[in-house]
């Protein structure tokens, strides 16, 4: 069983003409009058997404706020409101709990996002479900969908980073200050994909939570193509070739995770515009159905099943 196996059984039957994009990407999209909204939800589970061993409450309320916003980037959208729930055990007390909002409202505050509801219960570990409603800009909002064979692969930054800082603090090792950050306290990039839309850069675009192989693999799902990258053009920090890491960079990379990334494709001519904002290229859309890995030997791989699955 996989994510994708238990997601099917929830898609809804019924849809009506405001929905212009139900289940399958980074954030439904909806019309209301004449406006369309962007809407998104992710929880964060004690145990399963973090452990406060490692993980103190402001910070985990910051990196809430940010694995939503993400999605929001995702689409190229301008998030507006939020709302809450929270489960919450008794054993842990207020100061922690007002740290968590303290991380959480200071957060949403810099992205210019006010919460504005949610519910509250008793619960045996902590459990964190945000949901951002958004606004797409300029020629949003830009779906998983609009890949064509011939267009460009990027991504917005080094991967990597946070399933690198992940493995050491669950070995009891404090990571290097730059792969600590990127666990705790991810930066979506918002501006980046705002840009993209205004521009109308990108033909398709999904955030990278779950790891680079399964999030193109996505990607190339919904657009029905295939795409063929290159390992030795994707950036990845440098630490990842100097620490005593369990694995060769390459794992975090493709299947390491939460590095809240942006990935999208573009057309070639218009490859001087997205490089002069900061993106890398990685590889071309290809005709097929799933992503290939080229390694520095020249060898095929792939990489559809390289990132973090639920149920797998
Ligand atoms: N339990 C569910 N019921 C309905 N839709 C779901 C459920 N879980 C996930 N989805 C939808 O499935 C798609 C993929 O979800 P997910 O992988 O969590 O997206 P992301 O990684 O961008 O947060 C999204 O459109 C999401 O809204
Ligand atoms: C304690 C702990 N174990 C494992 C992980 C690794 N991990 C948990 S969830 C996840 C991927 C992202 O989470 P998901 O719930 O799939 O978010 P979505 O893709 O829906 O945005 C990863 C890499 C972690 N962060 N913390
Ligand atoms: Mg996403």
């Amino acid at each position: 069983m996989t994510e994708a196996d238990l997601i099917r059984l929830f898609v809804s039957p019924f849809l009506p003409d405001e929905v212009l994009k139900g289940v399958g990407d980074d954030c439904a999209v909806v019309k209301v009058g004449q406006e369309s909204l962007l809407i998104t939800t992710d929880t964060m589970l004690e145990g399963i997404h973090f452990d406060l061993g490692y993980f103190d409450p402001y910070h985990l309320g910051r990196k809430l706020a940010a694995v939503n916003l993400s999605d929001i980037a995702a689409m190229g959208g301008r998030p507006l409101f939020a709302t809450l729930n929270l489960e919450w055990p008794p054993s842990r007390g207020l100061k922690e709990a007002r740290d968590l909002s303290s991380g959480l409202l200071s957060r949403l505050s810099e992205a210019e996002v006010a919460l504005v509801g949610g519910d509250t219960v008793k619960a045996p570990r902590i459990g964190l479900t945000l949901t951002i409603i958004g606004r797409p800009e300029g020629q949003g909002p830009i779906y998983r969908q609009g890949a064509r064979p011939g267009d460009i692969i990027y991504v917005s930054g080094p991967l990597g980073a946070s399933g690198a800082a992940l493995e050491l603090l669950r070995k009891g090792i404090r990571p290097p200050e730059p792969l600590l950050r990127a666990h705790l306290d991810p930066q979506p990039e918002l501006n980046l994909g705002q840009q993209l839309a205004r521009d109308g850069l990108a033909t398709a675009m999904i955030d990278i939570s779950d790891g680079l192989g399964i999030d193109l693999f996505r990607l190339c799902q919904a657009s029905g193509v295939g795409a063929e990258i290159h390992a030795s053009f994707i950036p990845y920090p440098e630490e990842l070739d100097l620490l005593p890491l369990e694995n060769p960079p390459l794992f975090y990379i493709l299947a390491g995770g939460e590095d809240y990334r942006l990935l999208f494709t573009a057309k070639e001519e218009r490859g001087a515009e997205v490089q002069g904002l900061g993106a890398y290229p990685i590889g071309r859309i290809v005709s097929g159905d799933h992503p290939v890995l080229i390694d520095e030997k020249g060898r095929r791989r792939n990489i559809s099943f390289a990132g973090y699955d639920h149920f797998r």
